[in-house]
């Protein structure tokens, strides 16, 4: 199938990226490199500042320090950088958009999106069977979503960022859109970076995954790769406790069930392996939900 409009080799990057809001810092020297020609998937806590981060990235929220660069040309201001990046953000009845009708929305998307394809927004709205007379601020919050996904597939541009794009979907339709972002991802190559509560669902588009925890980027790997440094120990609790501290290991996150107790471990190969061979234990491994609330999920512990 014919690649349309790849980044051309390229990258979107941020570097020593600090934002605060009032005494509040969010981003704390952060380091971020979008390559071309991948689906990455943005994972982080309410509050990690996932959408500040977004829209750092795309020019449209300043940053105290730092910088973020395209193809080497800073972001801020600079039309041409822009042009290639669309930041697909949540519609809701109160956004300043909201009182346009959906022709309108996206009559304003084909202005500003030189890769624009009309005929590919006209199918998937005529598909979603939304009334493009509508006003934006009377859709359902699921319809309000599926506009902002007509907009990112249809804006066609080399690297496009959604946040939060399935959170008012139902199953069904969620499903359906990670298909069609597979699909437009074959076909163009394009890279996409999107933003999700809805972890596990996610993960098997997720090509890269990146957790964002309090200001800092905690993780940026390939997510088979992030998935296999974790594993659930479990065993009596005295037998896990001696073995886990034989091996030197400090158990991310731990459950006790009477005298059961269960492990979230990061380790290599070498470690699991080890602890496999202990008949006191049973080694499983993790999804990617888990490992987020493993890695996550500090401060929340129960107790
Ligand atoms: N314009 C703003 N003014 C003041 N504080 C803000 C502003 N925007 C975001 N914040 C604060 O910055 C922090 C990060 O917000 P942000 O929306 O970036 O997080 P998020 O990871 O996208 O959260 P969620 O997953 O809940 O949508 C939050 O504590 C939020 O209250």
């Amino acid at each position: 199938m014919e690649r349309t409009n790849p980044a051309d080799g390229r990258v979107l990057r941020a570097e020593g990226l600090c934002k605060s809001y009032g005494k509040q810092q969010v981003l704390l020297d952060l380091n971020l490199t979008i390559e071309p020609g991948c689906i990455y998937g943005l994972i982080g806590r309410n509050g990690a500042g996932k959408t500040t981060l977004l829209s750092i990235l795309t020019g449209q929220n300043t940053m105290d320090a730092g910088k973020v660069t395209y193809g080497g040309e800073p972001v801020w201001e600079n039309p041409r950088a822009l042009s290639e990046l669309c930041f697909a953000r949540e519609l809701n009845a109160t956004a300043e958009t909201a009182q346009i009708s959906v022709k309108e929305y996206l009559y304003a998307g084909q202005l500003f999106c030189p890769h624009w394809d009309k005929a590919m927004a006209d199918s998937l709205i005529e598909k979603f069977g939304i009334d493009r007379k509508k006003r934006i601020a009377k859709l359902s919050k699921g319809q309000m979503s599926m506009v902002t996904i007509t907009a990112a597939l249809a804006s066609k541009a080399p690297i496009t960022i959604l946040d939060e794009p399935a959170a008012g979907l139902d199953v069904i339709m969620r499903e359906k859109f990670y298909r069609m972002l597979l699909e437009e991802y074959a076909a163009t190559g394009r890279t996409f970076l999107v933003s999700t509560h809805i972890i596990e669902e996610a993960s098997g588009v997720f090509e890269r995954v990146i957790v964002l925890d309090e200001g800092h980027i905690i993780a940026d790997r390939p997510t088979e790769e992030l998935i296999d440094e974790f594993r659930y120990v479990s065993g009596e609790k005295t037998a896990l406790d001696a073995a886990l501290a034989g091996h030197g290991v400090q158990p991310l996150q731990v459950q006790e069930l009477g005298a059961h107790k269960m492990a979230a471990v990061r380790g290599d190969a070498r470690l699991f392996a080890a602890l496999a061979d202990d008949p006191a234990l049973t080694v499983a491994g993790m999804n990617l939900q888990n490992v987020f609330v493993a890695l996550c999920g500090h401060g929340d512990e129960e107790g």
